[in-house]
Formats: structure tokens, C-alpha cells, sequence
């Protein structure tokens, strides 16, 4: 009897700490006196039964009309939920000295082995973030890129020769996922490794190139997954799938780029190519950088732009099959844009508003990046409009819910329809400013590779339309709630439209 009893103390003892430990957190707003949610055991917060964008939306929504700062738990770990947007300017911009860290920095588990991924800025703080980000940035300004542009021109006219072979008979059914991710790939191994994909030799051929660059998008999403899934136990993440980026995959960026070095070493016409390869190749005589180094910057721009520009550009070839009378507009647009050569100059791109237009609509709709928390850094307050003082302690986290403010229909009225007009004559950096338009971020931290992202998506979208009208055929998805199962909110599945050569 004696040992039976001291056995269940015990386990009443042990169970009474774990629980301890849970919610050790749990009173944090409640002595602040900041409303929130109350919070379950484990999850926290977040449900585990949808996209995480939409538990900070149901958050959002339920107290945004009284609130503009609440508090809530990512499993055990307390964040600060901005709900007034221009409180999400300060954290991202006029106080930034306060928020300098991303809650990205923890994603990756261990620097010394996920060496590659280390090198990206968005897993780095302080000073090393200041210098990768510096490094990689000047190497996609807007001046590199129109010196770069023929590249892109290159890759459209095969994109144009694909698209050809695949509409002989006139028309034909094409999923559009695949096309763009062959599109954006094949852009990105020339511009970064001055080598040619062959992804868009064909649509069905099995290409070693997307497939690494397939599996390793799975990978990371799967190493930000063991973040979330082991808050609770950060230690367990050792004996989850943690790992940003794999061995081999570390291993195979190492490889192009020793192949891309020895291949510039010996052909005299691209030793002075505008490109990023020549650029890091420069970077590194000036910086003493080492391999590793060389081949982080590489791997950051890859994998940074390989599915998110994709993602762009197929969602909004996306609405617009499902809004006919948007795609004419925009093919009008852009037919009257063309120049001799049958591209529009890089300028000239930058500017359609049009197009701009669909592109911005497209950014509202599936916000790519549907949040972003930052760690306090410095110790500080947040004003509220009664004047209260929220003090926020060094290493506490303030989530911005990106997509909430991009959906709200109090800033853009009746938010789930896809509607380009609302963005006419509209000045962007204006509701940047504001706090409610943050598809790239805001501050410091702002996306750094937008205008490389950009220019795919303009390119694509461009020289799909000159020459096919997309139309809806039985097989593609319809416009409904945005759900999937990666980092992306988005349509799930194959978007197949009729591709009509005109
Ligand atoms: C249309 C495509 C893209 C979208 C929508 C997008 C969106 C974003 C967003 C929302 C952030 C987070 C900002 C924050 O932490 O608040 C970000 C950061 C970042 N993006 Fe992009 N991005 C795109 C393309 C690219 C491309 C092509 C690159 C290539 C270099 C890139 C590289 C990065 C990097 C390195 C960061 C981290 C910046 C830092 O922490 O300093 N992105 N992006």
C-alpha cells in the first residue's frame, strides 16, 4: 500500500510541475491588465486546426474594435498581438532600436551544423544581421537588376517557347504551379549559378534542379514546424525534423557554386556579366569571405525567391482566369507596352500601373508572409490612445498580424473579393506608412529581395498574358477561403486553367 501511494505522489508531484511549467507564463497580461484569450494548456492560443494566420484572425477580430494591443500565448510563450496597425509602425519602424530581433532568429536549431541557413539574414540578430543583410542587399538594387534584366528576357522567351509547344493545337490545359516554379527556378540558376535549369524544357520531365529546390522549401517549413511544435520542450527539437536545411541540400548549394566559380574562371565572355554570381565573386575578393559564406548569400537569394515570387505570380494568373474582364484590361495594358523585341524594358515595367495594380491586389489577398513578431531588445513603452503605458521587458515578443489588417474590411472594403481597382491612383507607401499594407514588411527588416521578387512575378505575368487568354475550365479551383498546409496561406492543390493562344 506504502509504494503505491508514494508512487502517485510522486506522479501527482511530477504532473503538478509540468503543469506549473506551462502556464508559468499564463498571469503575464493579467498583472499588465491587457485582455486576451485565455489561454489552453500546450497550444496556448493557437488551435492546431487551421493556417496560424487565422488564429491570429479570430484573435484579431474578436477584440480589435475595443483593443489595440492584446495579449495571447504561442503554446507557453507569451506575445503581445498588435491590433492597431500604426502601433504595428512603431514596432517595425519608429522603434525599431527596441525591436530589432526577428522571432525568425529561433527557427534555426543548431548554427553549427544548419551552416547555409545560417548565413541568412532573416535567421540573424544584431550586428551579424546588419552585415549579411548589407552583403546580400547590394546585390539586388534596383540598378543590378536592369543591368541584369537580359537575363530575365532570356528566361521569358523560353518561357514563351514552352508555352508554345505546349498550345500547338491552340489551346490546352495547364497547371499553373508548376509552370511558374519551372519559371522562377530557371531564372534564379542563371542569375545565381550562370546555369541553365533546363525547367522550362518541359512541363511533365522530371528536373533534378526542382526537385532539390521542391524538397528543400518541404524542409524548411518543416524546420519552422519543430519550432512551434516543441515550445513546450525546445530540447526535443534534437530528435524532431529541425533542420532549415538538409545535409544534402547544403551539401549540393556547395557544389554549384564551385561549379559556377570554376565555370566563370573559364569563360572569358561572362567574367564581366551582370549577375549575382559575379557580384558575391567581387564580395568575396573585398570581404575575405569563405566558401561557406559565398555559397549562404547564394542559397539566401534561392530559396528566399524561388517560391515566393512563384506563389505571387500563379495566384494572381489565378484571379485573374476567374475575372476575364481584369485580364483583358491588363493585357491591354501590356500589348500596348511591348517594345519591337516583344518585352517591355525594365522601366517601363516598374511602371504599369496596371499591372502594379493586380500585383498589389494579388499581395492583400494571400500575404505571403501572413505575420511577424519581433523580440524587444531594448526595454520599452507602447502608448496607447487613453494614454496608458504598455511596458514591454527585453526579450518579450509583439506579433503583427499582417494578414488581419490586409482582411479587414474597415481599411479594405469587402477584403475577399479580388478587385485591383482598389489600389488605383492609390499611394502605396502611404498605407505602408499607415501600418496596414505590409505584404514585404516594414523598416530595417523589410523584405530585402522585393525587387528581385517583383520583376519575376511582372515578368511571368507578362509574358503569359501577351499571348494566352486564361480561362476557367472544369478543373480549376474556385475562389474560396485561402488554406494550405505550408507557411503560405493559398489555394491547395493544382490550378489548371485553359491556356487560349490568341
Ligand atoms: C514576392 C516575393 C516576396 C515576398 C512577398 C516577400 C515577403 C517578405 C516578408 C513579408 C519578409 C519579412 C519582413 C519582416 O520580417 O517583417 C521578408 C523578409 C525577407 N525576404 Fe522576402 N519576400 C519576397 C521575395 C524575396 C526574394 C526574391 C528574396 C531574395 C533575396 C527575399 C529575401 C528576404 C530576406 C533575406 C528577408 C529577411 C530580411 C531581414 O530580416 O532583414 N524575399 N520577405
Amino acid at each position: 500500500m506504502v509504494p503505491l501511494l508514494v508512487t502517485l505522489a510522486l506522479l501527482a508531484a511530477v504532473a503538478f510541475l509540468i503543469h506549473k511549467y506551462l502556464t508559468w507564463h499564463y498571469d503575464t497580461f493579467k498583472k499588465l491588465g491587457i485582455a486576451g484569450p485565455e489561454p489552453k494548456i500546450w497550444l496556448g492560443n493557437l488551435t492546431g486546426k487551421q493556417h496560424i494566420a487565422y488564429d491570429y484572425d479570430d484573435i484579431y477580430n474578436k477584440y480589435k474594435q475595443k483593443h489595440q494591443i492584446v495579449g495571447m500565448f504561442v503554446s507557453r510563450d507569451p506575445q503581445f498581438l498588435i491590433l492597431d496597425p500604426k502601433l504595428a509602425h512603431e514596432v517595425l519602424v519608429t522603434n525599431f532600436k527596441s525591436f530589432r530581433d526577428n522571432l525568425g532568429s529561433k527557427f534555426l536549431y543548431d548554427r553549427e551544423e544548419d551552416t547555409v541557413a545560417a548565413l541568412n539574414p532573416f535567421f540573424n540578430v544584431g550586428e551579424e544581421w546588419k552585415t549579411k543583410r548589407s552583403d546580400v542587399m547590394s546585390g539586388l538594387t534596383q540598378h543590378k537588376l536592369t543591368s541584369a534584366y537580359p537575363i530575365w528576357k532570356t528566361c521569358t522567351q523560353k518561357l514563351g517557347k514552352l508555352l508554345k509547344a505546349e498550345t500547338i493545337k491552340g489551346s490546352s490545359i495547364i497547371e499553373t504551379k508548376n509552370l511558374l516554379l519551372r519559371y522562377t527556378s530557371n531564372i534564379l540558376g542563371e542569375f545565381l549559378w550562370g546555369i541553365e535549369t533546363k525547367t522550362l524544357e518541359s512541363l511533365d520531365e522530371p528536373n533534378p534542379y526542382l526537385e532539390v529546390a521542391q524538397r528543400n522549401m518541404f524542409q524548411v517549413f518543416q524546420g519552422f514546424m519543430s519550432y512551434f511544435k516543441c515550445i513546450p520542450f525546445p530540447w526535443y527539437r534534437r530528435f524532431t525534423n529541425y533542420r532549415i536545411f538538409t545535409a544534402e541540400s547544403d551539401q549540393l548549394f556547395s557544389q554549384f557554386t564551385k561549379d559556377a566559380y570554376a565555370l566563370r574562371e573559364r569563360d572569358a565572355s561572362k567574367k564581366n556579366q551582370a549577375d549575382f554570381l559575379n557580384y558575391v565573386r567581387q564580395l568575396q575578393e573585398k570581404k575575405n569571405l569563405t566558401h561557406n559564406e559565398v555559397v549562404g548569400y547564394l542559397a539566401t537569394v534561392f530559396v528566399d525567391g524561388f517560391d515566393t515570387a512563384a506563389t505571387v505570380a500563379f495566384h494572381t494568373l489565378f484571379y485573374l482566369t476567374h475575372h476575364p474582364e481584369y485580364q483583358e484590361k491588363l493585357r491591354k495594358e501590356i500589348l500596348s507596352n511591348l517594345e519591337a523585341d516583344g518585352h517591355i524594358n525594365y522601366q517601363a515595367l516598374s511602371l504599369l500601373p496596371y499591372l502594379d495594380q493586380c500585383v498589389h491586389e494579388t499581395l492583400r489577398m494571400i500575404s505571403p508572409l501572413t505575420f511577424t513578431s519581433r523580440i524587444c531588445t531594448e526595454p520599452t513603452e507602447l502608448v496607447l490612445d487613453d494614454g496608458r503605458r504598455i511596458p514591454i521587458e527585453k526579450g518579450q515578443v509583439a506579433t503583427v498580424p499582417v494578414f488581419s489588417y490586409l482582411h479587414d474590411p474597415e481599411y479594405f472594403e469587402e477584403p475577399m473579393e479580388f478587385k485591383p481597382e482598389r489600389f488605383e491612383n492609390v499611394d502605396i507607401s502611404e498605407l505602408t506608412k499607415r501600418g496596414i499594407f505590409l505584404p514585404f514588411g516594414d523598416g530595417p527588416r523589410i523584405c530585402l529581395g522585393r525587387h528581385l521578387g517583383v520583376l519575376q512575378v511582372k515578368t511571368a505575368i507578362v509574358e503569359v498574358l501577351k499571348n494566352y487568354r486564361l480561362k476557367v475550365c472544369d478543373k480549376t479551383p474556385p475562389i474560396a477561403k485561402l488554406e494550405s498546409q505550408t507557411l503560405i496561406v493559398g489555394v491547395d492543390g493544382d490550378l489548371l486553367f485553359e491556356y487560349e493562344r490568341l
